[in-house]
């Protein structure tokens, strides 16, 4: 489903990201973990067509992301705040999107009672803007709105960063079930317990080389754990 190609990105002659080639089949979670400032932001960002390679490509079933918009409609993400139309009320921002998807209001009401338990009441009837809501929240907010156009490839950064444990493990849930119906993803996460549990393959970046890319097993969390001990 993805393809990279000697992707390469440099900052003021620093390469941050420098992955020869990757592979993503259709229906697999891939976890992207690594220390802060490996370069899975940047990564992401490439794949999503927000920012401009240094050299390389990346193909999204099979087409160049910067020469065809076709992706655009199968791909559901969210990287950070920065995706969401913060001046909008919650409710405002779903319906919004339901309109973008072609959903009608009873598809947004279906989609968001759905949501309930992982919104755990403190995201509609608020009557506040998305940009007054916690960062936990507003995270709730970019990854609802990321799944609800039931996405063939969804692509998160961090999601379970910000959230409080009880949340965390709904999202767990919420991505096993998408992972179940066969949805495609990538999932950054500093959480190594539960990224090893959503996903099936680990890749882990350092200075932007993929430095290990596995299979989860149950030897996995335990492995990854033993890499970042200091
Ligand atoms: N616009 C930019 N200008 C200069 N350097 C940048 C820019 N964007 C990213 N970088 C650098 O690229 C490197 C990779 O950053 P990136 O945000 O991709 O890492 P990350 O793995 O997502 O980190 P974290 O876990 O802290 O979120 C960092 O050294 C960062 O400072």
């Amino acid at each position: 489903m993805i393809e990279v190609r000697d992707l390469q990105k440099s900052y003021n002659g620093v390469t941050v990201v420098n992955i020869p080639a990757l592979s993503v089949q259709k229906g697999e979670t891939v976890g992207l973990v690594g220390n802060n400032g490996a370069g899975k932001t940047t990564f992401f960002r490439m794949i999503l067509d927000l920012i401009r390679p240094s050299s390389g490509e990346v193909f999204s079933q099979g087409e160049n992301v910067r020469s065809t918009e076709d992706w655009k409609q199968y791909t559901g993400s969210h990287l950070d705040e920065g995706f969401l139309i913060d001046f909008l009320t919650p409710e405002e921002y779903f319906a919004f999107l339901g309109k973008l998807h072609g959903l009608t209001t009873g598809d947004v009401q279906a989609f968001l009672e759905s949501f309930r338990d992982f919104f755990n009441g403190e995201i509609l009837e608020q009557r506040k803007y998305i940009r007054d809501f916690s960062k936990g929240n507003q995270k709730k907010v970019g990854v609802a709105a990321a799944v609800m156009s039931d996405p063939d490839l969804l692509i998160l950064d961090e999601p379970f960063a910000n959230l409080d444990p009880s949340s965390q493990i709904r999202l767990k849930n919420l991505l096993k079930d998408l992972k179940c119906r066969g949805m495609t993803m990538l999932i950054s996460s500093h959480d190594l317990s539960h990224v090893t549990e959503v996903c099936d393959r680990i890749v882990l970046l350092e200075k932007g080389k993929v430095v290990e890319d596995m299979k989860t097993d149950e030897t996995t969390l335990q492995q990854l754990e033993s890499y970042f001990t200091v």
